[in-house]
C-alpha cells in the first residue's frame, strides 16, 4: 500500500479514531440500550482485558448471561470477581481457551454446543499482534491462526447453535488497520517477503470483514457486524505498538469508548433494524463509533476471491 494511502489512512484516523473523534460523534448517538437482556447470552473472547472485558462488563450490568472466553485462567478469575462485584449478576462464566490453537477452538465450540441449548451473541473480540513469525500446534502463522482462523472456526461451530436462538447476533471486533491492505489470499500464511506483524494483523482484520460478508450472505437469519473500536488504550496497543501508544497519549480512547458500538451492536435493538441485509450483500462495510452516525463503506471485493478465501479456509483446516 503507499505512502500516500497510509499518510491519508493516518490522518483520517486522527480525526475519527481519537478520543476527540468519539466525543464528536457520540454528540448524536441515539443509544437505544434501555433493554433489559435478561436471560439473553452473550460469548465474548478476549474478556479478560481491554475492549472485551469492557463489553462484558457493560453487557453483565445489562443482567445479560455472560460467557467469557480466555485464555489465562487467573487472569479470567479475576475479571469475573470484578465483574460480578461490580455489576451484581452472578451469571458470568468462565472458559478457558487459546484462540491460536484451531483444534482446541473446534473442542470447545462443539462441547459449549452440547451443553447450553442456547446462544443469542457471540462477539470474537480476543485478537493479537505478533511480530516474529510463530506457528502454533497445526503449524498456522499465530497471527492468523488467531485472528482469522480462531474466528471462523468458533462461528462456522455455533452457527447452528446461534441459529435456533431468538434474535442471533455475531459482532467481530475488526481493525480501521484492515483498511490498508487488499485482501491477498494467495499467501495465507505470510510466507513470502520480510514478515511485518503490523501488516498481517491489518490482513486478518481485512479477512474478518470478508468472512462477515460471506457469512451475511449465507446465514441471513443470524445478524452480523464487524466493526473497527477506534484507537484504544489497551495492554494490546501499549504492547504490540508502544511508539504508537506513547504518541498518542491521552489521545487514544478508553475501553469504555472503544467497548461502545460492540455494546450498541449486542443489546440495542435498532441495531438489528438498521442495515437491511442488502447493505452487506453488496458493499463490505466497516463500522467505527455507531453504526447510525459514521460506517465506512470499502469497495465491493468479487465474489471469486470470497469463494477462495472460504476455500483456503477449508483446506487449510483438512490438512492440519
Ligand atoms: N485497542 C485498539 O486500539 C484496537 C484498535 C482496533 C482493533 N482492536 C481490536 O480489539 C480487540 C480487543 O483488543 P484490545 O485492544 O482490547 O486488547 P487487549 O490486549 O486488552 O485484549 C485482547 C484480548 O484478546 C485475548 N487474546 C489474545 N490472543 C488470544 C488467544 N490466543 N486466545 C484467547 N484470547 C486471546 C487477550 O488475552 C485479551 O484478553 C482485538 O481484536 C484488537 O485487534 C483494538
Amino acid at each position: 500500500m503507499s505512502l500516500y494511502r497510509n499518510a491519508i489512512w493516518f490522518l483520517n484516523g486522527i480525526h475519527h479514531y481519537t478520543r476527540k473523534g468519539y466525543e464528536a460523534a457520540a454528540k448524536d448517538f441515539d443509544k437505544d440500550l434501555d433493554v433489559s437482556v435478561v436471560g439473553r447470552s452473550f460469548m465474548i473472547t478476549g474478556a479478560n482485558s481491554g475492549i472485551g472485558r469492557a463489553t462484558a462488563m457493560a453487557i453483565a450490568k445489562k443482567g445479560g448471561t455472560v460467557h467469557m472466553v480466555c485464555r489465562n485462567k487467573d487472569k479470567a478469575e479475576e475479571a469475573r470477581a470484578d465483574i460480578v462485584n461490580v455489576s451484581g449478576n452472578t451469571e458470568v462464566y468462565v472458559h478457558i481457551v487459546d484462540m491460536s490453537e484451531t483444534r482446541k477452538v473446534w473442542e470447545f465450540a462443539e462441547a459449549f454446543k452440547k451443553q447450553y441449548p442456547s446462544l443469542n451473541v457471540l462477539i470474537n473480540n480476543a485478537g493479537c499482534m505478533v511480530h516474529k513469525r510463530e506457528v502454533n500446534a497445526e503449524r498456522l502463522e499465530k497471527n492468523f491462526a488467531t485472528n482469522t482462523m480462531g474466528v471462523y472456526v468458533l462461528t462456522q461451530t455455533l452457527i447452528p447453535l446461534l441459529q435456533k436462538s431468538r434474535d442471533p447476533r455475531v459482532i467481530t471486533v475488526s481493525s480501521g488497520g484492515m483498511l490498508v491492505q487488499k485482501l491477498r489470499v494467495n499467501d495465507l500464511q505470510s510466507e513470502t517477503g520480510c514478515f511485518d506483524g503490523v501488516m498481517v494483523y491489518a490482513q486478518n482484520k481485512r479477512q474478518q470483514v470478508v468472512l462477515t460478508q460471506q457469512w451475511a450472505k449465507a446465514y441471513p437469519v443470524i445478524h452480523f457486524s464487524v466493526m473497527h473500536p477506534g484507537w484504544v488504550d489497551t495492554p494490546a496497543v501499549s504492547t504490540s505498538m508502544p511508539q504508537f501508544h506513547q504518541m498518542m497519549g491521552d489521545r487514544l480512547r478508553s475501553v469504555e469508548q472503544g467497548a461502545d458500538t460492540i455494546v450498541w451492536l449486542a443489546l440495542s435493538r435498532a441495531a438489528v433494524s438498521h442495515f437491511p441485509s442488502s447493505w452487506l450483500h453488496s458493499d463490505i462495510t466497516i463500522l467505527s463509533h455507531n453504526l447510525t452516525q459514521s460506517s465506512q463503506t470499502l469497495p465491493p471485493l468479487s465474489l471469486s476471491k470470497f469463494q477462495c478465501l472460504i476455500y483456503l479456509l477449508h483446506h487449510t483446516l483438512l490438512n492440519h
